[in-house]
């Protein structure tokens, strides 16, 4: 049987749970807008000087090294939870992590000075670290974005092992697994311990995980769309644009391309003011997206101007097309300071040829339809 050295174990829990919190404070000084590094680093630290304390039995004072050890260790487990509503952006709920925190500390002053029990103690500390972990992973369960889907339920998962084997743990306890001396060598405790050390870095591999992950999302929504509109900007429509040409060749399939742009939209920025001018771009693209299928793809590629892509569709349902957008921008209702803004939008139409399989040229025949569109007056659709 593989002799486990408390003492020891209680030092390589002090130790791994500080490096880990180091690991989160560096990620949150990477990260500031992040607090739920913050609050993962501080919760490790505080479980870290728990551990350290409880290391220190006999040498601090029994009111430090037991009440306080164990409700800084609860208010630890309290901050993890804290740094999980965080991330998931809900509201920090923090009576529950407040009267966890109390109860801990009152009980073990009535379980230390007026009815000294170690099992009681070990039991009401694993139960409260085990409901919070618990709601950890329930919150992380059930608040998941499509592409935070797994790696949260990962995380869930280390929480949820965490706080089985806590609930494991109390039972035994319960079931008389007596620990009269904290430091004898017992496998229950000397579990204990491994599951603090195994715990504290599997979630701070999840939390990092958790946080590229979005970070990553982050970016590459940054470099694919317009910040104004939330459209895709230049560089990712052009993308979409070859990929779509090239699948057009080689499925013999039709494409079509509409050029939009604002008529005098200068004259709002003017008249209106330069935010009055953003709003109307938001209010346009939006109006477009609601005209457009599924499967078409739409860009902000210059200041008033917009690019789309309608796979599939021949001239004749590319001109329908066109006429539904023209119709919905300007249907579209803008107002400002009670002033109705009204927008029109001219609009250049391209299909692929059999022998086309160039973009540039593709969009050079829109860009020539919408400068006949401009020049035929504005408000029109040309081909
Ligand atoms: N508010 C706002 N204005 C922008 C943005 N980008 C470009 N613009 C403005 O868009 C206007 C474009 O003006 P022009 O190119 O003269 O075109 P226009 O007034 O729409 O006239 P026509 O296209 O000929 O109908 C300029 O005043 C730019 O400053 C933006 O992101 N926000």
């Amino acid at each position: 049987m593989i002799e486990l050295d408390i003492r020891t174990l209680s030092l390589v829990a002090v130790l791994v749970t500080l490096l880990m919190a180091c690991a989160m404070l560096l990620l949150w000084r990477l990260n500031p807008e992040e607090r739920s590094a913050r609050s993962w680093a501080i919760g490790n630290a505080a479980i870290a000087i728990g551990f350290l304390c409880i290391g220190f039995r006999g040498i601090l004072p029994l009111f430090i090294s037991v009440p306080v050890a164990n409700t800084s260790i609860v208010l630890g487990y309290g901050l993890l939870l804290v740094g999980v509503w965080e991330f998931l952006g809900q509201s920090k709920r923090w009576w529950i992590v407040v009267s966890a925190t109390a109860f801990v500390f009152f009980s073990f002053l009535y379980f230390t000075y007026l009815s000294p029990d170690i099992p009681s103690r070990i039991v009401i500390v694993s139960l409260v670290i085990a409901a919070l972990s618990g709601v950890s992973a329930q919150c992380l369960l059930k608040d998941r974005t499509p592409r935070m889907r797994k790696i949260q339920a990962l995380t869930a998962a280390v929480f949820g092992l965490h706080a089985l084997y806590l609930s494991l743990r109390s039972i035994l306890t319960l079931a008389g697994v007596h620990i009269q001396d904290l430091f004898a060598s017992n496998w229950v405790q000397g579990l204990a311990f491994l599951d603090v050390i195994v715990s504290a870095i599997c979630l701070t591999f999840a939390f990092t995980s958790m946080i590229n992950r979005r970070l990553q999302f982050h970016l590459n929504h940054l470099a694919s769309y317009d910040l104004l509109t939330e459209v895709f900007n230049r560089r990712a429509f052009e993308q979409a644009a070859v990929r779509e040409m090239s699948r057009c060749a080689r499925h013999k399939t039709m494409l079509s391309v509409l050029l939009l742009d604002i008529d005098h939209f200068k004259r709002i920025n003017d008249r209106y003011g330069h935010s009055v001018g953003d709003q109307v771009l938001k209010s346009t693209a939006t109006a477009i997206v609601g005209a457009l299928r599924k499967e078409d793809v739409l860009g902000r590629i210059g200041g008033e101007e917009f690019c789309m892509l309608l796979p599939e569709s021949d001239q004749e349902s590319a001109i329908d097309i066109s006429e539904r957008v023209r119709m919905a921008v300007c249907t579209n209702t803008i107002t400002h300071e009670g002033q109705t803004i009204s927008i029109t939008v001219s609009i250049g139409v391209a299909t692929i040829q059999p022998d086309d399989t160039s973009w540039i040229s593709l969009f050079q025949i829109a860009d020539q339809a919408l400068y006949r569109a401009k020049a035929g007056g504005r408000n029109l659709i040309a081909i």
